[in-house]
């Protein structure tokens, strides 16, 4: 476990959302059926693979299109061959070795000048690049050197005599089996002369990021998300081809074809993009119509964001008493939306969106080609922003979030509305949270839950305009089974004297207006 945890910077960022087709847990008595605010993402689209059909099809209840399948259903054998092709897509070449690797992690400190990281310190940094490293499988640090630099982004990184007394120091390590050089991107030609220099392989933090992403995202479209921020990897590489079978990359007329290798290959990346951009296209339209589905059933919606670790799982773990949902002290520990089903105190039943994002010197391809998944954010009813309060960086953390949430342009109301939520209060003994509204919690130990889900009743209910009445309605009747369809039914008080009941409700305007439609008097 790490002591700390990512450093920050602002202006980077990146967020998970997956979804998934977890069963719910048991509800409390009078629960307005939990099973169909799930049913939304039951066997729909991006459920993880193996957990519920890999994002086929729609909802229960879509409609039917004019070629008799379901709105947002393709013919089955269309369906087939797109899937082949994403697979297709899919497949590449491993980014880092298998195996067990030690280690070196060399952290460029820009003391000055416009490579310098604003407001976090090299230790956090460091911090992070290490956690980054032990997010690998078999991976450890055994060794850490700071090097104090200029220009980090100079072909070689270093000065000549820095980069001889590293060269020493890693030719005379023979325990050490790699080097994580703690820059954003290397270019091709400094990777291969380090490596050259050192004798192991070097990676840059591009490459450490896109392999965690790899093998962290298990819907289709986080998948093809991965694929998609790789290419500028791939292109990078090419440019650096300058022979293949003895062919130089200008050598013309390959496979009779008039075009350079280079040409080719370009061409062939070219295509490989549109191709991701089709698919993502095609899952993209299935997520928004499956967001729409999601509406008319009328569960709210609620999306935990955060800086990567600050908890968001542990917190929709606690508020949900999903025991299937496994938190882990990673970067990065999830890529995907997933959703959860949980009640508040009145039994209202909210879905709560797992969805987050990461900062701190991303590559800007990984952001962007993520940046479409963070729509549901932006069709949830309420945002939570969960922070690491015992995190030294927190401030900075919350900076990054927050700007990188400004940049989605969000609905205004949406924004204003947000619930901050300090977590792992247990770390800070006397912890007093600053923000008017925040609700200071401790996810893991489950110390102000009831508070915070009063907080977040009061919160949904204003933002989606639902109400709490009291409807007098006739035993004899059916409207009192109605009420437990649709509404979240908090208290029914019998008078059997009079054949009534007074029922508590929590209603949304829509519902309400349907119940005196069908319900007249
Ligand atoms: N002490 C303490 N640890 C916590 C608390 N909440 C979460 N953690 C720990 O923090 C680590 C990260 O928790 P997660 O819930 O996976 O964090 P996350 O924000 O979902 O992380 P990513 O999905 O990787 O972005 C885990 O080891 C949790 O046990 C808390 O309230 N107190
Ligand atoms: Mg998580």
């Amino acid at each position: 476990m790490w002591a700390v945890r990512a450093a920050v910077r602002p202006g980077f960022w990146l967020f998970r959302v997956a979804r998934d087709c977890g069963a719910p847990r048991a509800a409390p008595p009078l629960s307005p059926c939990p099973e169909r605010a799930l049913a939304a993402f039951r066997g729909g689209l991006g459920c993880p693979e193996g957990r519920g059909g890999g994002g086929r099809g729609p909802g229960a209840d879509g409609r039917r299109s004019r070629t008799g399948g379901k709105e947002g259903e393709e013919e089955p054998e269309a369906a087939e061959e797109e899937e082949e092709e994403e697979e297709e897509l899919l497949r590449r070449d491993p980014l880092l070795p298998a195996g067990t690797q030690r280690v070196c992690l060399v952290h460029p400190d820009v003391k000055c000048g416009p490579g310098k990281p604003p407001g976090t310190r090299a230790e956090w940094q460091v911090v992070e690049a290490q956690a980054l490293v032990h997010t690998l499988d078999g991976w450890s640090v055994v060794d850490t050197v700071v090097v104090p630099t200029k220009t980090p982004d100079r072909k070689l990184v270093f000065g000549r005599g820095t980069l001889e007394r590293l060269t020493e120091k890693i030719r005379g390590s023979p325990e050490i089996t790699a080097v994580f050089l703690n820059v954003e991107r290397m270019a091709a030609p400094t990777k291969k002369e380090l490596e050259a220099a050192w004798g192991v392989q070097v990676f840059d933090r591009f490459t450490v990021v896109l392999h965690i992403f790899r093998c962290n995202a298990r819907t289709k479209e986080a998948r093809l998300q991965v694929a998609l921020a790789e290419l500028p990897l791939l292109r990078s590489h090419l440019k650096n081809v300058t022979h293949l079978g003895g062919r130089g990359r200008d050598s013309r007329h390959i496979m009779g074809s008039g075009e350079s290798f280079m040409q080719v290959q370009e061409r062939l990346l070219k295509d490989k993009e549109a191709k991701i951009r089709k698919a993502l296209d095609r899952l993209r339209r299935k997520r928004l119509l499956l967001g729409q589905q999601r509406r008319r059933r009328e569960f709210p919606v609620v999306s935990v964001v955060g800086y990567t670790n600050c908890g968001k799982t542990t917190l929709i773990k606690a508020l949900t008493g999903d025991a299937a949902i496994q938190p882990r002290d990673q970067l990065f520990a999830t890529l995907d939306v997933t959703a959860h089903a949980g009640w508040l105190p009145s039994r209202l039943t909210v879905i709560y969106m797992d969805t987050i994002g990461f900062l701190s010197q991303l590559p800007h391809s990984l952001v962007e080609s993520f940046s479409a998944t963070l729509e549901d954010v932006g069709h949830s009813d309420l945002i939570v922003h969960v922070r690491d309060v015992s995190h030294p960086e927190t401030e900075l953390q919350k900076a990054s979030v927050l700007s990188a949430l400004r940049t989605l342009q969000l609905p205004r109301p949406l924004l204003h509305c947000m619930v901050e939520v300090p977590n792992k209060v247990d770390l800070v003994p006397g912890y007093i949270p600053t923000e008017p509204g925040a609700v200071a919690v401790s996810a893991l130990l489950g110390l102000g839950l009831e508070k915070l889900k009063a907080r977040l009743e009061e919160a949904v209910l204003r933002a989606t305009g639902r109400r709490v009445l009291t409807l007098r309605v006739g035993l004899a009747g059916p409207q009192l089974s109605w009420l437990h369809q649709e509404a979240a039914v908090q208290a029914v008080d019998v008078r059997p004297e009079a054949g009534v009941a007074d029922v508590k409700v929590i209603i949304s305007d829509s519902a309400y207006g349907r119940f005196r439609k069908l319900f007249p008097g």
